[in-house]
């Protein structure tokens, strides 16, 4: 049995961990901490999870909390990993973080996109950037790893290949990604609520979305990237368009370096969202467009499941030495 502690377990990606947890043959959530329900039971904040986890309560953080663990998972707001990491890598436990704090590898290109200076720029070298399509050797040994943002994870991955073999023009790459609006977390806001969201479809963060960095930094690219809220609850969609070089086909080309991947799956079809739902799935296609001489991709996720929790086991697993895909074999919802 390998003992995690949940930071943020009373979040929707919280509660997903525990979901996927729940069905793990090695992993068990010994320490779940909360901030404002700290005190209250899963079956009060999670019902869904209740038949597994009963009364177990949230606690709140503090470093006693260390003890007695095997590894840490953090799905915290913004900010709050820059403090927390001395004390989690000092104690050489390992450690996947979901927040933002340290995905990019250098401070001044967080400072950019943050608009804030990092509180802990020595420490960000110490993290591996967790997409293990992308990066399985280095997160396989290391401590500490942030796990990608969600939908910088569905553009990369529908772009790396192709940038890589040199298909597309890397300087000229357009992101339009739609989100479903569990990806804005569970604390009621205007801008997800109900009446907002229900029968409209709308951009946002325009020309100045974090994840565009996460993306130029990944793929070694210049992007244009617009973030788009849609009414359902879970999923991303990403169709990107970037310039053609002709140097190959780029269907061909995400089947084949995807070809022994086992949650990454490159078709001929359209991907749909539900797909992928509760999944850790990736559906991708790209077309070659000889009208226009540009590349279309598209890739859906789970903004829950490959974009943050599955994600954050599927680096867990490789970090820990088990196998890549442990409690993470379940296929999507559908329909
Ligand atoms: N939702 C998604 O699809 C994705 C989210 N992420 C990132 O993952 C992180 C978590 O997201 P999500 O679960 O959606 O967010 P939620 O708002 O649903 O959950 C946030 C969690 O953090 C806890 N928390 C809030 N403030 C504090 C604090 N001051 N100290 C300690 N804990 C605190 C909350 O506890 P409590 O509720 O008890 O106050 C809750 O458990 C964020 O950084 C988000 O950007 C990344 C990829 C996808
Ligand atoms: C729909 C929605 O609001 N989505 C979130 C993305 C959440 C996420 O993946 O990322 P971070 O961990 O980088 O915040 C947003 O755009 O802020």
């Amino acid at each position: 049995m390998i003992r995690t502690a949940i930071l943020g377990a009373s979040g929707y990606v919280g509660g997903e961990l525990l979901r996927l947890i729940a069905a793990h043959p090695r992993l068990r959530a010994t320490k779940l901490f909360g901030e404002s329900k700290a005190g209250r039971t899963v079956a009060e904040v999670h019902p869904h999870l209740a038949p597994v986890y009963a009364d177990t309560t949230f606690g709140r953080f503090d470093e006693a909390a260390l003890e007695d663990v095997d590894l840490v998972f953090a799905a915290l707001p913004h900010g709050h990993s820059q403090a927390l990491a001395a004390t989690i890598l000092a104690r050489g436990i390992p450690f996947v973080d979901l927040g933002a704090d340290f995905r990019l590898d250098d401070a001044a290109t967080y400072e950019r996109w943050y608009g804030h200076a990092h509180e802990a720029p020595d420490l960000l070298g110490e993290f591996v950037y967790g997409i293990p399509e992308i990066n399985r050797v280095a997160i396989r040994g290391s401590k500490a790893v942030a796990a990608a943002g969600c939908y910088a994870t569905a553009a990369i991955l529908a772009l790396k290949p192709l940038v890589d073999a040199n298909i597309v023009d890397s300087k000229d790459i357009i992101v339009d990604a739609a989100s479903g609006v569990s990806g804005a977390g569970r604390e009621a806001k205007e801008a997800t609520g109900f009446s907002t969201v229900d029968g409209s479809f709308a951009a946002y963060g325009l020309l100045s979305h974090r994840h565009t960095a996460e993306m130029e930094m990944a793929l070694e690219a210049r992007v244009l990237f617009t973030p788009h809220l849609v009414p359902m609850t879970r999923g991303i969609l990403a169709t990107c368009y970037a310039e053609a070089t002709g140097a190959g086909d780029p269907l061909e080309a995400l089947k084949a370096a995807y070809a022994d991947e086992r949650f990454v799956h490159a078709t001929d079809a359209a991907p749909a969202t539900k797909w992928v739902s509760g999944s850790n799935g990736v559906q991708l296609t790209a077309r070659y467009d000889d009208r226009t001489g540009k590349v279309l991709a598209l890739s859906a996720i789970d903004n829950l499941g490959k974009g943050a929790a599955g994600q954050m086991i599927q680096c867990a697993n490789l970090m820990l030495g088990l196998d890549e895909a442990a409690g993470l074999t379940a296929c999507g919802v559908y329909p």
